[in-house]
């Protein structure tokens, strides 16, 4: 499946761009992997770089208000999407303001990673994480407990 990972920002401390790197290596033994950083000055610039970096993929928007998954759960979600769907995902994590809500409307799906508001950094990591671990689910391997 292509997974297109779309950021406003890239990680800024040191401990994220090292998570990032491993997690992002991971992944990648299981999908195709594609990573783009946008950027604006306000949030309305942000959300019109995220809806054009994501082109026709179904978009899923990072927010705290967003539905929430366990690790089957997505597991299940992202098999669904492969298999079932158009076989590709752009996953985007917004800036200090979020995601507008024009963007949000018109997004694929709205994932909730908990009711904190995490860092953008933290946020980033968290989120390889969890698409790392759903693969390893669905390839049947250990690596989830
Ligand atoms: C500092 S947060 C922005 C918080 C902003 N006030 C909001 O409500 O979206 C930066 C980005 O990190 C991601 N993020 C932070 N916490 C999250 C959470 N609990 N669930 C999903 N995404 C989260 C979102 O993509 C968010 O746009």
């Amino acid at each position: 499946m292509r997974l297109h990972l779309i950021t406003v920002g890239e990680p800024r401390l040191a401990y994220a761009r090292l998570g990032w790197d491993e997690y992002e290596k991971r992944l990648r033994r299981y999908h195709k992997v594609q990573v783009t950083r946008v950027g604006g000055r306000t949030q309305a610039q942000e959300s019109e770089a995220v809806r054009r970096a994501a082109g026709r993929a179904p978009l899923v928007l990072l927010d705290p208000r967003g539905r929430q998954f366990t690790s089957p759960e997505l597991s299940a979600y992202l098999d669904h999407q492969g298999v079932g769907g158009v076989g590709e995902l752009a996953f985007a994590i917004g800036g200090p303001e979020g995601h507008t809500d024009e963007l949000r409307a018109g997004a694929h799906l709205l994932w909730g990673l908990g009711l904190l508001t995490l860092p953008h950094d933290l946020a980033m990591v968290v989120v390889l994480e969890a698409l790392y671990r759903a693969a390893t689910i669905s390839a049947g391997e250990p690596y989830h407990r």
